[in-house]
């Protein structure tokens, strides 16, 4: 069980990056969603002990996070955003050399954990290869194998799907699921299709503050009956945006189909749209979102 209470961090600037943050995870895949600058790397890298929070606490079952960084290492993996300059080193001889450090041994139980995370993320066929010929996605199921190395009860992983095809991301996505069974795994991303139907659970994070949490459903079910769709010519934006709350507005046949948050069915004001064209939708996590997250030009 990971818990964070009153968790605080405030850069130079000033810049609040994290403001108050509480939450409790139990094992499964937990998503944090939000928009860039939210606060979410800040998160994640505190909760993996590479920086130090201002205020609050972390613990993972008996270990504090911030007290005993070397000991919780022992136990938590990490898939930093960015994972750097790849080195001129085989998968296979860079994984065995992190799980030296990771103090797993003795040496043939290493190669043998070694080698079933490389199977695992589907890399056992080209582990003789050097991680700077990989391509992105091979790289991010690399990334996997390093952040599961010694079974860690808590993982990590900080906007994993950000420029993968969708293949691989589906792919990447189906291997998270597998191995949150057995962990608290952490995901934090800015694209909703990564929360939908992977999560059970999620928060949406905007300027360093948990804005709502629950599982996806729960969280729908709040702005059920609110979402409307409807056709309107595009000079009609700004009208509509003074109007209603618009979620969001998509091209098409030289209209735009406007989503808007709305208690009450939304009455057009403009001639070209009629009442029956006003349909209340299902709303998805790209409403929600939108609804929650404060969009900045
Ligand atoms: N080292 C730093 N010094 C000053 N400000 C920082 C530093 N690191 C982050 N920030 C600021 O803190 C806020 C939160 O940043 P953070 O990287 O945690 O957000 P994020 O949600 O991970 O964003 P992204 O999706 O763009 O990576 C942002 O306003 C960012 O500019």
């Amino acid at each position: 069980m990971l818990t964070v209470s009153r968790l605080g961090k405030t850069y130079p600037g000033p810049v609040v990056a994290l403001e108050e943050i509480d939450l409790q995870l139990d094992r499964g895949l937990f998503g944090l969603l939000g928009p860039n600058g939210a606060g979410k790397s800040t998160l994640m890298r505190t909760l993996a002990t590479l920086q130090l929070p201002d205020s609050g606490s972390a613990r993972l079952d008996d270990i504090d996070l911030i007290a005993e960084p070397h000991r919780a290492r022992r136990t938590i993996g990490y898939l930093p955003q960015e994972m750097g300059v790849y080195p001129r080193v085989t998968a296979r001889e860079m994984l065995d050399y992190l799980a030296t450090l990771k103090g797993i041994g003795p040496h043939r139980e290493r190669r043998k954990h070694v080698e079933q995370q490389l199977a695992r993320v589907h890399l056992a066929d080209v582990a003789d290869r050097r991680l700077d010929t990989f391509s992105g996605g091979m790289k991010q199921r690399f990334g996997i194998a390093t952040a599961f190395l010694g079974q860690p009860s808590l993982v990590i992983v900080d906007e994993p799907t950000a420029g993968l095809d969708p293949y691989e991301r589906r792919r990447f996505q189906l291997m998270l699921s597998e191995r949150a069974r057995d962990c608290v795994l952490l995901l934090s991303t800015h694209i909703v299709e990564d929360i939908a139907g992977l999560c059970e659970n999620m928060a949406l994070i905007d300027r360093g503050r948990l804005l709502q949490r629950g599982s996806p459903r729960e969280l729908l079910q709040r702005i059920e009956g609110c979402v409307w769709e409807f056709p309107i010519a595009p000079e009609s934006l700004e009208e509509a945006r003074r109007r209603y709350r618009v979620l969001s507005f998509r091209p098409r046949h030289e209209r735009l189909s406007l989503r808007v948050y709305s208690k009450q069915r939304p009455t057009p004001w403009h001639g070209d749209c009629d009442e029956g064209a006003v349909g209340a939708i299902e709303p998805d996590l790209e409403d929600l979102y939108a609804y929650h997250v404060e969009q900045r030009v």
